[in-house]
């Protein structure tokens, strides 16, 4: 594969889930290693944007809400925010019109909107239940469709225009399991979507205008990682150990680099690459590189002779759990 896959310059960047975390990461990186590139950061509130765009730019104020912000103001700065909840379809169809008659088309979106809150599922709220639907999977849905409702519109920016959309699942979507059942099953179901995605971007409309990509992170340490490690159960710890979690630095340059060799899926460590060699089926067929094959490979053997025993492992690690667990209640 070669480099140049995603440039970083000359870009026009929304970044939704951008007040913290990786988002906030991104914007950081686009708005200190570019000279042109514009980036929008998005989330529920003015009030977390505001702080962030004022850290990163050490600037005034650039809501893009802001009346004065006149078409000269747009050329004249780089970094922008927008308040806008992604589980809202109202409020996404918003925010593109904004953008469009801002002339702010993007080239690029990173969906970082997500996050878990890890207990086991008898414990859930209606309320958490709720709010992870929303955030790691509903946030995918209407941003998606309201791109391709606006497509023309956007594509009325250039001519030649072109997206890459970037959304974020997690390693948990190869294999979810105990104490993510708020979390694990939505982003299952956005590895679902992007498959069928993927198949209607073949239409001509899109062919080579739109580009879809995945990227399966491991533990990264940002805001929202310090909060589900307070309520996350200790067999849940015990099974993701092999995901040391990295800071938000390394895991961004690690998803550009993948990103910028031309891969589709990427993951941000070891175990995530051998999670993503043993989920196999019919929606694969990225196969551009040796590395693809490679990894099938190893996903055929690892299928065939390590899972079944991991398995075992796994399901002893459970029962102990839970034997102490009720040992504890009993004591109590
Ligand atoms: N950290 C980790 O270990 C891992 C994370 N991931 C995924 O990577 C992505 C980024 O994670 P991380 O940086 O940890 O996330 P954080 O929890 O730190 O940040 C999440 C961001 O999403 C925004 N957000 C939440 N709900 C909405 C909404 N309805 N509309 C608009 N914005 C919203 C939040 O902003 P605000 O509150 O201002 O609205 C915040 O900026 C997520 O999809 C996460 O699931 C995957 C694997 C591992
Ligand atoms: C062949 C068999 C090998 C089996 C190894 C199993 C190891 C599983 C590790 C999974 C790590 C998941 C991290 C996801 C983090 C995440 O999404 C949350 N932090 C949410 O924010």
């Amino acid at each position: 594969m070669f480099s140049g896959n995603f440039p970083l310059e000359d870009q026009i960047v929304l970044i939704t889930g951008g007040s913290q975390g990786l988002g906030k990461q991104f914007a950081y990186k686009y708005f200190h290693e570019t000279k042109r590139t514009k980036i929008i950061v998005v989330s529920r509130s003015d009030n977390k944007l505001k702080p962030v765009v004022e850290e990163i730019e050490a600037g005034e104020d650039a809501s893009l809400r802001d009346t004065t912000i006149t078409e000269g103001v747009v050329e004249k700065r780089r970094l922008f925010y927008l308040s806008a909840d992604l589980s809202d379809f109202n409020a996404v169809e918003d925010m593109f019109n904004i953008l469009i008659n801002a002339n702010l088309s993007p080239t690029v979106i990173l969906n970082c909107v997500g996050g878990s809150t890890p207990k086991l599922f008898k414990d859930l709220t209606p309320n958490e239940i709720e709010l992870g639907i929303n955030q790691n999977y509903k946030s995918v849905v209407t941003l998606t469709h309201t791109f391709f409702q606006k497509f023309e519109q956007l594509s009325q920016s250039t001519s030649d225009y072109k997206c890459h959309i970037v959304l974020f699942s997690s390693e948990v979507s190869f294999f979810p399991f105990i104490g993510y059942a708020q979390y694990a099953p939505l982003k299952v179901a956005m590895k679902a979507l992007i498959s069928i995605l993927r198949q209607e971007i073949d239409d001509p409309e899109y062919k080579n205008k739109v580009e879809l990509s995945c990227v399966y992170p491991g533990n990264f340490k940002s805001e929202g990682y310090e909060l589900e490690e307070l309520t996350k159960p200790a067999i849940t710890k015990i099974i993701e150990g092999p995901s040391f979690a990295i800071s938000c630095d390394e895991c961004c340059n690690k998803i550009i680099y993948w990103l910028d060799k031309g891969y589709n899926d990427v993951v941000t460590d070891t175990v995530g690459w051998i999670l993503m060699a043993v989920d196999m089926g019919l929606n694969k067929n990225n196969n551009k590189s040796f590395l693809y094959w490679l990894q099938l490979l190893i996903g055929v053997l690892a299928n065939l002779i390590v899972v079944p025993i991991y398995m075992v492992i796994c399901k002893w690690q459970i029962n102990s759990y839970f034997k102490d667990a009720n040992k504890d209640k009993k004591t109590d």
